[in-house]
This record gives structure tokens, C-alpha cells and sequence, in this order.
């Protein structure tokens, strides 16, 4: 459909320039793009009090250049993620139908957090210590988004090994957006310490994540104790991917890099089609199996690549 797309441009987070799409109406311009799918729009979340006063304010300005970096990034990165998973992987929006695609900046106070809170993105702007504001990290506004994916096709629940896998997935996705490494959050995380991330997928243990299932953490299914610790027990089939991707020797198993783009492929095939709401890492070890198998064949170097990965990682 031929939309006329309107320009802006701001500077983001880290004060790079970028461009996007915006909305003109009454004399003002817009954080609002409606040329994918059911659109994207960004609200500023500054004086909203509960999660009910969510979104906010759609964030504005009087020309088509915005000063607010969060806002900038969440915007622009949205679009990114949003082109990703639709040239990509062929999926209109999060839900495949085209929904809409609302983020809110500056939420809460100094908050260290982004989510997906079941409707839209949610995200703080850091204390300055551990977090600068969170979307200005693509890999961050990958993570989000992909889970609202997740939520909508496997619906992984949200704690114990399907929680882990839960946001393994979305750590997968983020990296795959922001496709020049394999760590997270490295371009908002300790902004006075530089070189150090989030988490790192290729070695989950500098973060304190486990690399293998036999240092899987048992933490009570509680608030408190990360609903078994979901966070870092991803570490587990964060490696896997890696090694399946870039591959390596693991604890004396070798795997042979498949690449980035197939890894996807079979990470999303399985994500879409095989796994459920409570599937462990041995039914993670099966659907990626079974989606190797449905693209490349049962014989093929990527099946036993798949194999030898999880094996590495300690999961049959
Ligand atoms: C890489 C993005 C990420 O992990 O966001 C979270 C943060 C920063 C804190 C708590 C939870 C999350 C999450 O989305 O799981
Ligand atoms: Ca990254
Ligand atoms: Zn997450």
C-alpha cells in the first residue's frame, strides 16, 4: 500500500543520528509510523503513576527532529525489529496479524528494567550506574519484542526450564537483530565501565550464567528467586545456539557452525511450530531437531550440528 512516509530524525541514546517514521497532525509531529503493519508508536511515560495510565503522551515535537534520545531509540529500533522478523521471517508484527506496535519510554523512576508487559514495550532509563536508558540497545528492543512473540506462538511460561528458555529465545532474537556479536544489553549496560555487557551468549559464564546443564541453579519458582531462576539459567541454551551457530569445542564436544542466518531459522521454525507452553530443555533439543530436519533433512550437516550443540550443553 502506497503510504506516504513521512521523515524524522533525532539523535538516539548514544547520541548517533538516525532517521524514522513520523505522523504530522494539527501542526505537530509524531512518534507514529503507520507504514508497517498496524503502526508504530512511541509514548513518553514520564508522569504516568500506575501501569492503567500506560501509555502515556505520544511523544512530539513542534518539527520532524526529536530531542528525546529514549524515545528516538525505542522508535527507531522498533522499526528495526519490526523489518526483521517480517523480511526475515516472513511474520507481520508480533502477532503475525499486523498489530500495532506501542513502546513507552522513561517509565518508572531511574528504573534498571525493560519489558513486555502484554500489550506493549515498557522501558526505564537506568540509574546512570547499571542501566543508561534501556532502548537504546537494539538487542534490548529485540529481546522485548520477542517476547511478545513468544508469548503469542509457544507461550513458554514464565518460570523454570520453559521460563529459561523463554527468555533464551528472546536473547537469540535480540542477538540476531543486533547482529554484530553475541552479547546483550553491551550499549546501555554500567555506562562509566566500558567493554563488559548484560550477558554474553558465547560465554554465558563471564556473566555468572551456567554453560552446561549440569550447573543448571535451582532458585525457588518465586518472585525472589527469579521464578527459578529464568535469567540465568538461560545461559544454558544461550550457548547452545552460539556453538550452533558460530560453532566450537565444549567440554570436549565439537560442533560445526552452521551460521547465523540458518540458526535463526531453526530457532524460529521450532519456536513457531514445536515447542508449548511447557516445554523443557529436552523438548527444546527435540523441536530444534525436528525444525533442523523440516529445512535441511534428516541427513543434513545442520541436524547434527543441532545434535552436537545440545550435546555440548549437557541436554539429550
Ligand atoms: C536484554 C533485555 C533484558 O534482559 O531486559 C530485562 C532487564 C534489563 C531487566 C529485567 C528483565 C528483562 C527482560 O526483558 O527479561
Ligand atoms: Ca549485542
Ligand atoms: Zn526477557
Amino acid at each position: 500500500n502506497t503510504v506516504h512516509q513521512l521523515t524524522g530524525s533525532g539523535r538516539g541514546v548514544l547520541g548517533d543520528r538516525k532517521t524514522f517514521e513520523v505522523d504530522h497532525k494539527y501542526g505537530k509531529y509524531y512518534l507514529k509510523g503507520t507504514s508497517r503493519g498496524g503502526g508504530i508508536k512511541t509514548y513518553n511515560a514520564y508522569h504516568v503513576i500506575y501501569e492503567s495510565q500506560l501509555p502515556g503522551t505520544m511523544v512530539s515535537s513542534k518539527t520532524n527532529y526529536f530531542l528525546d534520545g529514549a524515545a528516538v531509540d525505542a522508535h527507531a529500533y522498533a522499526e528495526k525489529v519490526y523489518d526483521y522478523f517480517k523480511n526475515v521471517h516472513g511474520r507481520n508484527s508480533y502477532d503475525g496479524n499486523g498489530a500495532p506496535v506501542i513502546s513507552s519510554v522513561h517509565v518508572g523512576r531511574n528504573w534498571n528494567n525493560a519489558a513486555w508487559i502484554g500489550t506493549q514495550m515498557v522501558y526505564g532509563d537506568g540509574d546512570g550506574i547499571v542501566f543508561r536508558p534501556l532502548s537504546g540497545a537494539l538487542d534490548v528492543v529485540g529481546h522485548e519484542l520477542t517476547h511478545a512473540i513468544t508469548e503469542k506462538t509457544a507461550n513458554l511460561e514464565y518460570h523454570n526450564e520453559s521460563g529459561a528458555l523463554n527468555e533464551s529465545i528472546s536473547d537469540i532474537f535480540g542477538a540476531m537483530v543486533d547482529s554484530g556479536d553475541w552479547l546483550l544489553g553491551e550499549d546501555v549496560y554500567t555506562p562509566k565501565q566500558s567493554g563488559d555487557a548484560f550477558r554474553s551468549m558465547s560465554n554465558p559464564t563471564q556473566y555468572d550464567q551456567p554453560d552446561h546443564y549440569s550447573r543448571y541453579v535451582r532458585l525457588p519458582d518465586t518472585p525472589d528467586g527469579d521464578y527459578g531462576g529464568v535469567h540465568i539459567n538461560s545461559g544454558i541454551n544461550n550457548k547452545a545456539a552460539y556453538l550452533l551457530a558460530e560453532g566450537g569445542t565444549h567440554y570436549g564436544v565439537n560442533v560445526t557452525g552452521i551460521g547465523r542466518a540458518k540458526t535463526a531459522k531453526i530457532y524460529y521454525r521450532a519456536l513457531t511450530l514445536y515447542l508449548t507452553s511447557r516445554s523443557t530443555f529436552a523438548d527444546m533439543r527435540q523441536a530444534a531437531i525436528k525444525a533442523a530436519t523440516d529445512l535441511y533433512g534428516s541427513a543434513s550437516q545442520e541436524v547434527q550440528s543441532v545434535k552436537n550443540a545440545y550435546s555440548a550443553v549437557g541436554v539429550y
